[in-house]
Parts: structure tokens; C-alpha cells; sequence
């Protein structure tokens, strides 16, 4: 059998907003280069799960631990730009796209720490120009990849929904994360372009990358995911391969009972 390390693991993790238990004694783990759904229907704690896993909330009890292939590392009580550093990256956790600035650009000033940011070294520009060239090149290769060159010099106000979330995505490829959380990828996209993000989602994972995603258009999650998480007020209702999931009657009774998917 071949072991998979598992780049994220959540373990027994607590969260309550004063008299809202928002997440109750939730483990997940998910495996390098795997590609894991969490649902549930609203207010079922996705989001706040989210937010314990990117440091934006601290839990009331349990652990996160990331592992970036090296060694494994207790995360839970970074803060959100700790945890940024540390490879994880979330579709809004880098800052939301500048709407007046063009697509390149919006690459362009999405990785962090660049040298020519630092005042000591920008007075030498010889030791940035090389790096500024070489974030140029890989945000046009991005770009060429995924279909949107022709859109380099538009601004972002000018783009439609779909092409705005595969920037998303595209930005945290221009990070060194390895590990993506997906807000919704697939929210006020049409169909054919919200398949054409989880087919490119398949093919990132073949290049090493891993994703955990919340979506609550489930049809077309399900065609993509290895496994799923399904939340349920606060608390891990089931798991299993999509095919499980979807057709285990607690969870269609939590669907229903609890609202829409
Ligand atoms: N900052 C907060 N203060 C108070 N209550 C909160 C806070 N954040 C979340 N909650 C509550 O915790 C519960 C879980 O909310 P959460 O947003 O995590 O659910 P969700 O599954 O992401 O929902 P949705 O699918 O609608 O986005 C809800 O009852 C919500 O009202």
C-alpha cells in the first residue's frame, strides 16, 4: 500500500460564538495532491472551518497541523499572513484583486516579499530587476496557460465573473503555496466555465498541488473531488468518496431539512 502523507490535518476542533457552537469537535485531514470537497448546507461551520485552518480565528479546543512536505507543524494560533508564509493559501486571503488595475498587473503584485519592495535593497536595483523579469515571465506563461493573455492589459473591473475567479486562483500560483482552499470557486459562474476551473484544478493537483474546496454547487463538485467532508450544524455529519456521500440518506435529510445545498 502506498502511504500518502496528509498535508493538512484537522484534529478535534472547537469553535463557538458565544451561545453558536460554529464547529464542534471537527477532524479532517487531507492528503498531499488530493483534491477534498467540504459541504454542508448554510451555516453548518464551512466557513468557519475556513477561517480556523487560515489563522483568521483562533479554536476554542483542537489542532491544525500542516506539513509542507518537509515536516509536520502545528499552525493553529498563527495568524492569517503566518500561515500564508507557512504555503497555505486561500482564494481571498491573498488581497482581493485591485479592480482598477490590469489582469498582469494584479499578478504581478501578488507575491510576497519581493526584494524591490524592501528599501535597502531597491536602492540596488540589480538584485531585484532579475526577480521582477522572472515574475513577469511566469505571470505571462500563467496567463497563456489559462486562456487569458488576450485579457493581460484589461482591467479587472472590465472582466466577467468567471474569468475574475480563475484570476483568483491564478494569483495563488504565483505564491509559493502548495495548499489551496477554495472559497466557492464555481459561485456565479455558468457551467461550462466553472468545469473548465475543476478540470484546471485536476491538473494543478498533477503538478503538486492540493485543494480543499467549498462549494455549494455540489453537482459539479462531486465530478471532481477524491472525498468529502459534509458538515452539519457544527458537526462532521459523513464522509466518503462523492458516490458515498451523495447518496448516504443522512446527508440528502440535512440537505433537505436544512435548507438549500
Ligand atoms: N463571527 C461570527 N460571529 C457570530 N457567529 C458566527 C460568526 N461566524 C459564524 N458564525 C455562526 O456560526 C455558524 C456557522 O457559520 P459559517 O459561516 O461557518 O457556516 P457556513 O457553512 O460557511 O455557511 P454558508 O454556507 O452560508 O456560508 C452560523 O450559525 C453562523 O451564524
Amino acid at each position: 500500500m502506498v502511504l500518502v502523507a496528509n498535508i493538512l490535518e484537522v484534529k478535534g476542533v472547537s469553535k463557538r460564538f458565544g451561545g453558536v457552537v460554529a464547529l464542534q469537535d471537527v477532524s479532517l485531514s487531507v492528503p498531499s495532491q488530493g483534491i477534498v470537497g467540504l459541504i454542508g448546507p448554510n451555516g453548518s461551520g464551512k466557513t468557519t472551518l475556513f477561517n480556523v485552518v487560515t489563522g483568521f480565528y483562533v479554536p476554542d479546543k483542537g489542532e491544525v497541523w500542516f506539513n509542507d512536505g518537509n515536516r509536520s507543524e502545528r499552525i493553529d494560533g498563527l495568524n492569517p499572513n503566518e500561515v500564508f508564509a507557512k504555503g497555505i493559501v486561500r482564494t481571498f486571503q491573498i488581497p482581493r484583486l485591485f479592480k482598477s488595475l490590469t489582469v498582469l498587473e494584479n499578478l504581478l503584485v501578488t507575491p510576497f516579499a519581493q526584494k524591490g519592495e524592501n528599501p535597502l535593497k531597491a536602492l540596488k536595483p540589480s538584485s531585484w530587476i532579475e526577480e521582477e523579469r522572472a515574475l513577469a515571465r511566469k505571470a505571462v506563461s500563467l496567463l497563456r496557460r489559462f486562456g487569458l493573455l488576450e485579457y493581460a492589459n484589461v482591467r479587472v473591473s472590465e472582466l466577467s465573473g468567471a474569468h475574475i475567479k480563475l484570476l483568483e486562483t491564478i494569483r495563488g500560483l504565483m505564491t509559493p503555496a502548495k495548499l489551496f482552499l477554495l472559497d466557492e470557486p464555481a459561485a456565479g459562474v455558468e457551467a461550462g466555465a466553472a468545469h473548465e476551473l475543476f478540470r484546471l484544478v485536476r491538473e494543478l493537483r498533477s503538478e503538486g498541488y492540493t485543494f480543499l474546496i467549498v462549494e455549494h454547487r455540489i453537482e459539479i463538485l462531486m465530478q471532481y473531488v477524491d472525498y468529502v467532508y459534509v458538515l452539519h450544524n457544527g458537526q462532521l455529519l459523513a464522509e466518503g468518496k462523492p458516490e458515498e456521500v451523495t447518496s448516504n440518506p443522512k446527508v440528502v435529510e440535512a440537505y433537505i431539512g436544512g435548507g438549500s445545498a
